[in-house]
C-alpha cells in the first residue's frame, strides 16, 4: 500500500519525488497554534503528529502515513509563515547577519496512531540585509507560504552564508533522516548494499 503524504507542501512532495518514494498526497487541516513556553522541538513534533493522525484515522487499516512541520527559531522565538508582509519583515530583520535554526518535525502513523516522531535541526547564517533588501525581498513574495518568512531554495538562497546540518530539513523535510525512519519501520525497502 502506497505511502500517504499528509503535506499541501510542494519542497516536501518534491524531496520526497526526488529520493525515489512512491506516495500519495492528502493534506491535512491540523492545528498550529503555538502553546505558551512549548519548546520548538516539542511543537514541531506535535505539529507533525497532528497532520499524521488527521489523516492516518481517515485511512483504510494498515496505510502508512508522514506528516511534518518545519518552524525557524531565533531568540527563542518561533517563527512560522508569516500573517502578514509586516510580519515577513520583522522577521527578516531579525535573521540578518546572524545564524538561526531551522527544526522539522516528521511524524510517522498508522492505524490511527502515531508509530514514532523525530525533530532535526540545522543551523542556518544570514548575510547582513539592509531595510531595502529586505523591502524587495518581501515584495517578491516568495516568503509568504515558509516559516521565517523565506525560502533558502529560491531569491534567499542569496541570503544564505552558511548551512550545518541537513539542506533538505531547512525547505521542509530531512532526507536521510527521512530515509532512515520509513526503512527501520519496513515502510519502505533498504537501500541496496546498505548495511544492517
Ligand atoms: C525556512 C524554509 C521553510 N520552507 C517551507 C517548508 C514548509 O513547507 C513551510 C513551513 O510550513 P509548514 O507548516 O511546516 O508546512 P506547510 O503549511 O507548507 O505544508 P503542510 O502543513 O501541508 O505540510 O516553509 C521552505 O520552503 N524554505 C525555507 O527555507
Amino acid at each position: 500500500m502506497t505511502l500517504v503524504l499528509a503535506s499541501a507542501s510542494p519542497r516536501r512532495r518534491e524531496i520526497l519525488t526526488t529520493l525515489g518514494v512512491a506516495f500519495e498526497v492528502r493534506p491535512s487541516n491540523a492545528d498550529e497554534t503555538q502553546h505558551e513556553g512549548e519548546p520548538a522541538r516539542a511543537y514541531v513534533q506535535r505539529v507533525a503528529a497532528a497532520k499524521a493522525l488527521e489523516i492516518a484515522s481517515a485511512c483504510e487499516a494498515g496505510r502508512w502515513v508522514l506528516g511534518a512541520d518545519t518552524i525557524v527559531v531565533v531568540d527563542g522565538e518561533l517563527l512560522g509563515k508569516p500573517e502578514s508582509d509586516a510580519a515577513a519583515r520583522g522577521m527578516l530583520r531579525m535573521l540578518a547577519g546572524r545564524w538561526h535554526e531551522v527544526i522539522t518535525g516528521v511524524a510517522l502513523a498508522r492505524d490511527g496512531a502515531i508509530v514514532e516522531t523525530i525533530a532535526v535541526t540545522t543551523r542556518v547564517a544570514f548575510r547582513p540585509l539592509t531595510v531595502d533588501m529586505v523591502e524587495r525581498y518581501v515584495a517578491t513574495g516568495e516568503g509568504r507560504d515558509k516559516a521565517g518568512a523565506y525560502g533558502a531554495q529560491g531569491i534567499a538562497s542569496g541570503f544564505v552564508r552558511g548551512i550545518e546540518g541537513s539542506h533538505s530539513n531547512v525547505i521542509g523535510l530531512p532526507a536521510a533522516e527521512t530515509i532512515e525512519l520509513l526503512e527501520k519501520h519496513g515502510v519502505i525497502a533498504p537501500w541496496p548494499g546498505t548495511a544492517r
